[in-house]
């Protein structure tokens, strides 16, 4: 297997850049996500990994070998289609088999890999059938199968999941996962679903307008996203994003202040800030009693979302108008709060992350 990387790649179509100066490596072995919302280039990213659309400026590698000029059929790579893609009159068996057969391999040899890739990915019993017909879940199991079964280099997975149910999709993202780890072949996933990515994916690349804003791995993006764009397109219930003022050890929004610790002040510049808080490191009290986080506001809840495990609170400050003066807390419970109750509002002070609010740059995080 080998790794995959875009060197300074351009992609533009007439005025627009759809992709901008992206410099990207996908590890050998490695489950890469290219997440964003639509337009963001994600999916032209992977059509130049495919050879399907060429690069304007740059170099893509595969391992040490620069592939920007080859064409498709020469790249040893697979693709998975969120349609699949299939033959819908042949059989699951013929339709698995179909790029041997294009490459000449048939009999034994060919009966063998089939067969095998079949029973990996649980088709056996459905081997006769024609692919028209199966379930959605079946359908791209079995274009998945295409895609292993030459043992390429590489694997392009282009929104595997997006036509399946909620209840395949789960199912499906497992599988996928357990395979790509099981044959450690290099895979690139595009999707504009973060459940997705992080689900699957080692490491996830975030784009918007072209440009790569963050890769790490989930857990990274979750907790230090290193820009405004990451930090509130990553999580559900999104992050809370309040402009404050930082100044001294203290940062003092509209409805609400905290102060620092004296390790971290030491590396924030005075000025305009944007503050952000995750719903779950924000705690709800009656008034007056300081929360375990401590109370740094007063307000009134006007909306409880029951999610079962926890409610999600959306609470107006007394004095505020940060985004709507609003912020939501994500409270394990059920819980007895109710619209309309007032509330002291606490901020884990130790969560809370500080934004510059002209570079939109998280201050705490390395460029
Ligand atoms: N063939 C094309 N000709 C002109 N512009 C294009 C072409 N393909 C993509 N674009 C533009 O390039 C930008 C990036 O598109 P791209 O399809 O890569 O985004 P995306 O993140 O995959 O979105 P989606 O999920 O909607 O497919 C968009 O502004 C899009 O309109």
């Amino acid at each position: 297997m080998s790794s995959i990387a875009f060197e300074s790649v351009f992609k533009r179509y007439g005025e627009v850049d759809a992709v901008r100066e992206l410099n990207l490596t996908c590890a050998a072995g490695e489950m890469l996500a290219l997440l964003g919302p639509s337009g963001c280039g994600k999916s032209t990213t992977l059509k130049m990994a495919a050879g399907i659309e060429s690069v304007s400026s740059g170099e893509i590698w595969f391992g040490d070998k620069p592939v920007s000029r080859l064409a498709p059929g020469e790249r040893n790579i697979a693709m998975v289609f969120e349609d699949y893609a299939l033959y819908p009159n042949m059989t699951v068996w013929e339709n698995v088999g179909f790029p041997l057969k294009v490459r000449g391999i048939t009999g034994q040899p060919a009966s063998q890999r089939i067969g095998e890739v079949l029973q990996l990915l649980g088709l056996r019993q459905m081997a006769d059938q024609p692919v028209r017909g199966l379930s959605g879940g079946a359908m791209q199991r079995v274009s998945i199968g295409r895609a292993l079964v030459r043992d390429p280099e590489v694997i392009l997975f282009d929104e595997p999941l997006s036509h399946l149910d909620a209840d395949q999709k789960v199912q499906l993202r497992a599988e996928i996962k357990r395979l790509q780890k099981l044959r450690q072949v290099t895979s690139i996933l595009v999707t504009h679903d973060q459940t997705e990515a992080i689900a699957m994916a080692d490491r996830v690349a975030v784009m918007n307008h072209g440009v790569l804003q963050q890769v790490g791995a989930p857990q990274d993006l979750y907790e230090r996203p290193a820009n405004l764009f990451v930090a509130n397109f990553i999580g559900e219930p999104p992050m809370n994003l309040m402009k404050a003022a930082y100044a001294g050890n203290r940062i003092v929004g509209e409805g609400w202040e905290v102060t620092l610790t004296t390790a971290r002040r030491a590396k924030l510049p005075d000025g305009a800030i944007v503050a952000g808080i995750r719903p779950e490191h924000v705690t709800v009290s009656a008034p007056d009693v300081a929360g375990d986080a401590g109370g740094a506001a007063r307000g009134t809840i006007i909306y409880r979302e029951p999610r079962g495990d926890a409610d999600v609170l959306t609470v107006a400050l007394d004095a505020g108008s940060g985004p709507g003066g609003k912020l939501v807390a994500e409270i394990a419970g059920p819980t007895a709060w109710r619209a309309g109750d007032k509330v002291s509002v606490g901020l884990d002070v130790g969560r809370l992350l500080v934004f510059d609010a002209a570079s939109e740059k998280n201050l705490e995080v390395a460029p």
